[in-house]
Order: structure tokens, then C-alpha cells, then sequence
């Protein structure tokens, strides 16, 4: 895999290491439903943390809020130090730059070619010249084996090769955090596993901090530095996979995975 395109080039045997995500205290609440309830958790630059839990325990809602789509009502969020909650809209801005996500759906614009879609964001967003996200662009098309797929309309490529546009086109940010949220949920399953290699790839060859929200869980095995078990809003159980999946220690958590493994 090329990696001058990546974000994080050359994963460097001694990983970056400090907290990269920080979040203090969140709730989030839907009219009366609190969804998240008053939740503290961090994240490691350079790791791989996976959230599972039952379905409605709030997974996405925290990838949605990390994204700025949805505002905490109480607590505090920071991404690399800086204030994402509570912050103005302008430092939100800057610290949303560092954070690319990986939707279910892929949300690729529709009416652009594949190209167009992942030079957008770099050129408008970040001010990048034209040139230069044009050859990032092309060598993260190659990354994700699609580099003859340039001038094709999203429309016109199958669900698999979509959503590796989309990983290419959060990864042309060079976001510091990469945040998945069940993206191969909406593939047929023909095609999961070469999107799942292509992160595994990605996991294994740089230094991007990845937050997944899976419902795969030998991906969550073989990527996760951390397996987060949550459960009605909250974080009930931690710890390194091979802990979680082996021997946990939550009654919840035996009773998830007995129904998904
Ligand atoms: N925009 C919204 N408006 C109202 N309720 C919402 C909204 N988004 C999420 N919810 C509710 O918040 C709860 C948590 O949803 P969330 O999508 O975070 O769960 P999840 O753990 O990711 O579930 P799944 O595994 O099914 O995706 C659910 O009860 C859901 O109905």
C-alpha cells in the first residue's frame, strides 16, 4: 500500500502516544430519553477503540457527536487538546478538520465524479491547491483499488467500491481521528469482507486513531487496541479484546456477545 498519501505515513514502532479524545461527563438526551448518561471515556492517539453493545445503547451517538452532527447538553468534549463542547462554531471548525468519518450509508455526492468527491473536502475545507488533491486523490483511489475509477459517478460503482470512496475520501483530510460507524452494515455480504481487509490494512499501516462502532466482531478482535461494552448510554465494561470477547466479567457483556457470536 502506498503510504505518502496516508495520514499518518510509516507507522513508527514507537506509537503516538497521549490522549487524543477526551470526553467528560456527556449526556445527551433525546426529549426524555437520555441516551448518553453523564459518559467519561478517552482515547489514545494512535489506537483502535471499538464501542459494542446492544442496539439503542447510544454507540452512534457518540460518533455523531465527535462529528458536531449533534451538541452534548452537558459535559465536555476535546479532540488533541482542543475544545470541541463546549466551543465557539470557529474553534469547532478547526477541530472538526481533524476528525474523518466513514458513514453506514457511504453519503457520497451523488452528481460528482468518484475524483471530485474526495478532492472537495481538501480543497474547499482545507485550501489545498487543486493539483496537489488531485494527486492525493489518485493515490488513495490506488490504495483502495479503484484507481480506474476516477471519472465514475458513485451511482455507477457497487456498494463495496463506495464505501472505499468514502474511506478515501475521509482519509484525504488527513484527519488525526477516523471514526467508523458500522460501515459495512448496508453491504451485501459478498463484498464486507474486502472493505473490512481495507481497514485492517489502514489499522496495521498507520498511525490513525480509529473509533469503531461495529457489529463485526472478529474485526473488533483483530483491530481494537480497546473494546468499550456499552450499555444504556454508559461504558459497563473495558478492556483489551482478547479480555472482552474470552473472559468478561459483566453479565450484559456475556449476554451481547452470546447473542452475536
Ligand atoms: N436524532 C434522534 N432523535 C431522536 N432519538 C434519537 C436520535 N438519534 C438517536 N436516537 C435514539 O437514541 C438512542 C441511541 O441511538 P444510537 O443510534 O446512538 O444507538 P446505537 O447503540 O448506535 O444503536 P445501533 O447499534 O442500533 O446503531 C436510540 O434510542 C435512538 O432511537
Amino acid at each position: 500500500m502506498p503510504t505518502d498519501t496516508l495520514p499518518n505515513p510509516e507507522k513508527s514502532p514507537e506509537r503516538s502516544s497521549g490522549e487524543l479524545i477526551r470526553l467528560e461527563q456527556v449526556t445527551k438526551r433525546f426529549g426524555d430519553n437520555t441516551v448518553l448518561d453523564h459518559l467519561d471515556f478517552s482515547v489514545d492517539a494512535g489506537k483502535h477503540v471499538t464501542l459494542i453493545g446492544p442496539s439503542g445503547s447510544g454507540k452512534t451517538t457518540i460518533l455523531r457527536l465527535l462529528m458536531t452532527l449533534l451538541k452534548p447538553d452537558e459535559g465536555t468534549i476535546t479532540v488533541d487538546g482542543q475544545k470541541l463542547f463546549p466551543a465557539t462554531e470557529k474553534e469547532r471548525r478547526e477541530v472538526r478538520k481533524q476528525i474523518g468519518m466513514v458513514f453506514q450509508q457511504f453519503n457520497l455526492f451523488p452528481n460528482m465524479s468518484v475524483l471530485r468527491n474526495i478532492t472537495e473536502a481538501p480543497v474547499t475545507v482545507l485550501g489545498m491547491s487543486k493539483d496537489e488533491a488531485v494527486e492525493r486523490a489518485k493515490g488513495l483511489l490506488d490504495m483502495v483499488g479503484l484507481a480506474d475509477k476516477c471519472d465514475a459517478r458513485p451511482a455507477q460503482l457497487s456498494g463495496g467500491q463506495q464505501q472505499r470512496v468514502a474511506i478515501a475520501r475521509a482519509l484525504a483530510m488527513r484527519p488525526k481521528v477516523l471514526l467508523l460507524d458500522e460501515v459495512t452494515s448496508a453491504l451485501d455480504p459478498e463484498l464486507v469482507a474486502g472493505v473490512l481487509d481495507l481497514l485492517r490494512d489502514i489499522a496495521r499501516t498507520t498511525d490513525i486513531t480509529m473509533l469503531c462502532v461495529t457489529h463485526e466482531m472478529n474485526f473488533a478482535r483483530d483491530i481494537s487496541d480497546q473494546v468499550l461494552m456499552f450499555d444504556s448510554g454508559r461504558v459497563i465494561e473495558a478492556g483489551p479484546p482478547e479480555k472482552i470477547f474470552s473472559e468478561p466479567e459483566h453479565d450484559r457483556t456475556r449476554e451481547f456477545l452470546s447473542a452475536v457470536l
